[in-house]
């Protein structure tokens, strides 16, 4: 099965996170996630992340760092998500394919029901709180 490759982001906020619900009709649907979506041939994991957040919740990406790639096998599908920071940005973040979204601190991310692939990224924001 071929791998897609995923840019994720993690818009932060004074330690909240910017989170999306995922249509019913998408993969692992019906869950939250970070935006983000697939990293097209011709784009850095950066330049995919920037077109996303535009399309998924109207942003435009000022600056972003590394926090993690994780690859996963759903069984139905393989994924690498490259996941990244997002710390700076200009506009309003909102759910811009009308989907729910919410801004949540670190406990209440433990606390939503995410694919099993996010448990790496929000493990990786509560080290990167602790140092
Ligand atoms: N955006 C996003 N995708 C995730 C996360 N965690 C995770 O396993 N994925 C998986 O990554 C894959 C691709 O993401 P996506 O469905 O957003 O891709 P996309 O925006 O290009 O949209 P599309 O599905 O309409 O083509 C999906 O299989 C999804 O289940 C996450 O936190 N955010
Ligand atoms: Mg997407």
């Amino acid at each position: 099965m071929k791998q897609v490759h995923v840019a994720v982001g993690v818009v932060c906020r004074n330690d909240t996170f910017f989170v999306c619900k995922r249509s019913v009709e998408q993969h692992q649907g019906g869950k939250w996630e970070f935006p983000g979506g697939k990293v097209e041939a011709h784009e850095s994991v950066e330049e995919a992340l920037t077109r996303e957040l535009m399309e998924e919740i109207g942003i435009q990406l000022s600056s972003s760092e590394n926090l993690i790639e994780i690859a996963h096998d759903y069984g139905d599908k393989r994924v690498l998500l490259s996941v990244l920071i997002v710390d700076a940005f200009t506009g309003e973040p909102y759910g811009k394919e009308g989907q729910d979204s919410q801004w949540v601190d670190l406990s209440g991310l433990a606390s939503l029901d995410f694919p099993e692939a996010n448990q790496a990224i929000i493990q990786a924001l509560v080290e990167r709180a602790q140092s």
